[in-house]
Order: structure tokens, then sequence, then C-alpha cells
């Protein structure tokens, strides 16, 4: 194996093994890959960063490691991320295992996108805790379902997941960290659109909320690109004219995108229909778990749903659903706020090997517009 790697890595003829490596950097490690999607969302799991993993063992916190990726590894996240081996709706997960940054959980995890790293990700928590379950990083798991303790830049979340003594199944659910409405009813001015009235969710990660109605547009029936121009129009606007806090870290006091609604916020059994945009104009193809984690906060402050009365929410780009209901009234900092959990499906496509030619002009990765 060693000598066959050596010849691949130096350009040399195999044996016509498709599953060994192509020629490739000896100086950039192959990076092995379980692939994921929940609702249609990708999630491109690394199981081990080696870099990573040792600068966890020198005692960083989750935020410091996120800081500390970014700063000497952000070509591993743009290489799996972005075209030809991601795509512009690619979106990726880093496990760390032990160390300060996981503190005492299961599992870490970094969140990677097209453009950076994320607080939260509900959809990846959800088929995580699969992952977790199947390639051994609980150590007993418990039938008919265990739960799984995720450390994740926001903080702690613990999934928990159908177990059958041999392999995970569906649905698993979520409990998320305390959710609160950061802001209801602010009016914010949209250039190109007018003023509209938006609300502002922490779930994880910050969100901004509005019916694309106010926007001249219908959430089911616009086109993806008039709705993901509206919606980063609506993000820039409200990073420039709205100032938020977090009560814990200014880490993660930043807008990551926004969510254009149906409207349909008053309680109902029907589902109601969003579509989330995030980071650098990126269209979740799920319903968006830290999304419903932050809208079903609003509503609960709003006085639209009690705890445990559930709610369905559908993506409005391939139709697939998460339900959330709030199970716990708290506090976090100054402000009110719920544990949200959310429950939804998560799928195994595959595993991957990927590696990088030095010549390569595009090694790390590309994208357009
Ligand atoms: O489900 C979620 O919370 C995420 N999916 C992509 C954008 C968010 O991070």
């Amino acid at each position: 194996m060693a000598a066959a790697a050596a010849a691949a890595a130096a350009g040399g003829r195999g044996d016509g093994d498709s599953r060994r490596l192509p020629p490739r950097s000896l100086a950039e490690p192959a990076l092995h890959t379980v692939e994921m999607h929940t609702g249609g969302e990708p999630l491109r799991v690394v199981p081990r960063l080696e870099a990573m993993e040792e600068a966890a063992a020198t005692g960083l916190s989750l935020l410091a490691l996120r800081r500390h990726m970014a700063a000497t590894r952000d070509h591993v996240r743009r290489a799996l991320m972005l075209e030809p081996r991601g795509h512009g709706g690619m979106y990726g997960a880093v496990v760390v295992r032990g160390g300060a940054a996981a503190d005492g959980a299961d599992l870490a995890v970094l969140f990677l996108h097209g453009s950076g790293y994320s607080a939260m990700c509900g959809h990846a928590v959800l088929a995580l805790g699969r992952f977790a379950l199947d390639y051994g990083l609980v150590a007993a798991p418990q039938r008919p379902e265990t739960a799984v303790r995720l450390r994740c830049p926001c903080g702690p979340v613990t999934a928990f997941v159908p177990w059958d003594g041999c392999r995970s199944g569906n649905p698993v659910r979520f409990h998320s960290v305390p959710a609160f409405a950061a802001a209801t009813d602010v009016a914010i001015d949209i250039p190109g659109h007018g003023r509209v009235v938006v609300d502002i969710g922490y779930g994880g990660t910050f969100y901004a909320f509005l019916s694309a109605e106010q926007l001249g547009l219908d959430v089911c029936s616009s086109k993806t690109r008039e709705l993901v121009s509206a919606a980063s129009a609506v993000t820039e606007a409200v990073k420039e004219q709205f100032k938020l806090h977090h009560p814990e870290s200014e880490d993660l006091a930043f807008i990551y995108g926004t969510i254009l609604t149906d409207g349909k916020d008053a309680f109902s059994e029907e589902p109601t229909t969003n579509i989330c945009v995030f980071a650098d104009e990126q269209v979740d193809r799920s319903p968006t778990g830290s999304g419903v984690t932050a809208r079903i906060a609003l509503q609960y402050h709003k006085g639209l749903i009690q705890l445990n009365q559930s709610r369905t929410f559908r993506s409005s780009s391939t139709g697939s659903l998460f339900t959330g209901k709030a199970v716990k009234a708290t506090r976090f900092g100054d402000y009110n706020a719920v544990v949200v959990e959310v429950s939804g499906e998560a799928f195994y496509t595959g595993t991957a090997t990927f590696t990088v030619e030095e010549e390569d002009p595009l090694k790390h990765g590309f994208s357009f517009k």
C-alpha cells in the first residue's frame, strides 16, 4: 500500500486498482470524508483533520480553534467547499475529538461553508448525530435512542438519535442552545426595495426574518435567483443598520443570513415555507435547523405558540421538512430564551478521498457568481 501511494505520488503507473490514490502532492495529506445530506442540504464530514487535532491538544477552546483554522488551514476549507471538489451550496463539518474544544462532549465540530465558518448549523447537527453513532464516537450507544453531546461554536447541543444496536436511523432531533428574539419589528431601509420590517432571532446564530411579500416576492413561486438577491440585500442592510449583541461572545455577534418566509407565523398544523440565504448568497436546501430554532423563539416571544406545540417548516428549494417546538423556557444573559427541539432526517450518500496536485493552479478551489 505504501509503495502504491509513493508510486501514485510520484506519478507512476499503478496496477489498475481504481481505489488507489492518484498522483498527488505529498505536502498536503489526502482528505477522507463521509458525505451526507439532511433535507437535501449537503454535509461533507471531515472525521479527522490532523492539524486541528494537534491544535486542539494544546488546549484551545473551540472558538479559538475556529480562528486558528481560518488563519492557518483556510485552504482546506476552500478546497473542500468550492469547485471543483465542492459547489456553490456545499457545507462541511470538521470533527474534533477530545481536548478543551470538546469540553466533555462526545465531539466538537467546526462548521464550514463557501465563504467561512459558522457558529451553528442544525442540519449538520442532525447528520453528525448519526455519524457519531455509526463511526464509534459514542462509547456505549443505547437502544432505542442515544443522546449525542456535541460542542458547537455557539455552545453545547444534544442530538437524540435512533439506534437499533447496529446502525443509526431517523428521525434525529436536537436540543438547541438557548434561543431568543433579539429584536422585533425593526424598520430597515433596503436599497432598491424601500423600507421593510424585520424580526431578528438567535438560534445559535442570528438571522433576519421577514415575509417575502414585503419584497414583492413569493417564497413558493418566485425565482430562487430573485429571492437570493433580495435576501442578501436585507442581510447587508441589517449589518449596517442594526447593532447585534450576544450575551457571551463578540465572536458570535454577527448576522449570518436572512430567512424569507410565507408570513405564516400564527400557529397552524400546516407547514410554513421558508428559504434561508446565508453567508455569501448560499441557499440552504433544508428548512435550516438554526433558522427553525430562531423562528420558534420569535414565535414564542410573540405569544404565537406555546411550549411543546410543534410546527412544521418546509424548505422552498427542495420541499424537505423539519419540525420544531420550544421545550423549555430559560434565560440567556438579559434575554428571555427557550430551548428548541428540531427534528429532521439525515442520510449518507457515500465517502470520498480528496487530493491536490502541487502544480494545479486551482488546487484550493474557485467560485464565481
Ligand atoms: O441547518 C442549519 O442550521 C444550517 N444549514 C445551512 C445554514 C445553517 O448553518
